[in-house]
């Protein structure tokens, strides 16, 4: 029976902080690869929505182009990016150009790419290399309340403020990729694209900085397009998950429904290509963070 609540649209269209529409990316060449083919997908305000698929579908290079990172031979060759302000405005990135893109980039949309961290300036101190983002986007603000700025936001991700003074090398592969996310939370941007941001690092330190960014979105409300080949992975912190075939997207649905009830054929072998999906399910919910999405039979599953 259809109630008032069934008749509201899902909340990813109610109330999107980005659309992207019949977006495609060639890269040209003697073999032009057509590596993102009308891709179309709506992003909810303060949502985790996962992309997942295997090496080279596509995933980095729909993220880079709606976020107009591409550079030749790589050539948008239909469609638009449009971001929604929480303030009220609405706006195609294809418009925008030089600073304006530059600006735009760090303050509402950030990303966090697989490696950034080994881009770090290895003689800047980690204090410099925040504070620049300060300087350069919020010229007005103060050297006291930059510092100050600084070290609140390595302590929301979990670093103590005393490393403001380090330089990257005296700091772990954790503590860096934090800080890159620290960075690109700096101007509390109300989109996080992350490429394999944990990828390289250890499954305890993933972890932990996993459990981080969930707590983060909930107390900050920033939306996140989380990229990994990771299934299982994404399956955990995503509310939704789209999948990703040869460049297009095969398949977008809730994150459970998606593995509770797969309908693409792709979703289902790569669903079956990770061992610990196929088995109890108890052992998908690999920690507490999943629980709510389990009805009581699966609860009472996974106590058994
Ligand atoms: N600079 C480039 N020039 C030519 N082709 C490219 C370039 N970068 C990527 N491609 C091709 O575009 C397709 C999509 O690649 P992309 O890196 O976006 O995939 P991906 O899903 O992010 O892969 P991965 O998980 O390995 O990062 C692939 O066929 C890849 O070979």
């Amino acid at each position: 029976m259809n109630t008032a609540m069934d008749a509201r649209p899902p909340r990813h269209e109610a109330d999107p902080v980005l659309t992207i529409e019949d977006f495609s990316v060639d890269y040209l060449g003697a073999n032009t690869t057509h590596a993102v083919k009308n891709v179309s997908l709506t992003l909810g305000r303060g949502e985790i929505l996962g992309l997942a698929g295997e090496s080279g579908c596509g995933k980095s290079t729909l993220a880079y182009g709606v976020t107009r990172l591409l550079k030749p031979p790589a050539l948008i060759t239909s469609g638009s990016a449009t971001f929604h302000s929480r303030e009220g405005f609405s706006v195609d990135l294809a418009t925008l150009g030089g600073a304006d893109l530059r600006a735009f980039r760090w303050d509402k949309i950030s990303m966090v790419f697989q490696g950034a961290m080994n881009s770090l300036n290895p003689v800047i101190s980690i204090q410099a290399q925040i504070e620049d983002i300060f300087t350069t986007h919020r010229p007005e603000m103060k050297k006291a309340e930059r510092v100050e700025r600084c070290g609140d936001l390595l302590e929301r991700v979990g670093v103590d403020r005393s490393r403001l003074k380090s330089f990257p090398h005296e700091l772990s592969g954790g503590m860096r990729q934090r800080m890159m996310i620290a960075m690109a939370m700096a101007l509390d941007p109300q989109v996080m694209i992350m490429d394999e941001p944990t990828t390289a690092l250890d499954v305890v330190v993933q972890r932990e900085i996993l459990d981080e960014i969930t707590r983060l979105r909930s107390e900050l409300g920033f939306a996140v397009i989380f990229i990994t080949h990771d299934l299982p992975l994404l399956l955990e912190i995503s509310d939704r998950i789209a999948v990703m075939k040869a460049g297009e997207i095969v398949e977008l649905n809730d994150a459970y429904q998606l593995y509770t009830n797969p309908r693409d054929e792709y979703t289902k072998r790569l669903l079956a290509s990770f061992p610990s999906l196929t088995g109890k399910r108890g052992d998908f919910i690999r920690t507490g963070i999943a629980d709510d999405r389990l009805t009581e039979t699966d609860q009472e599953v996974v106590a058994s």
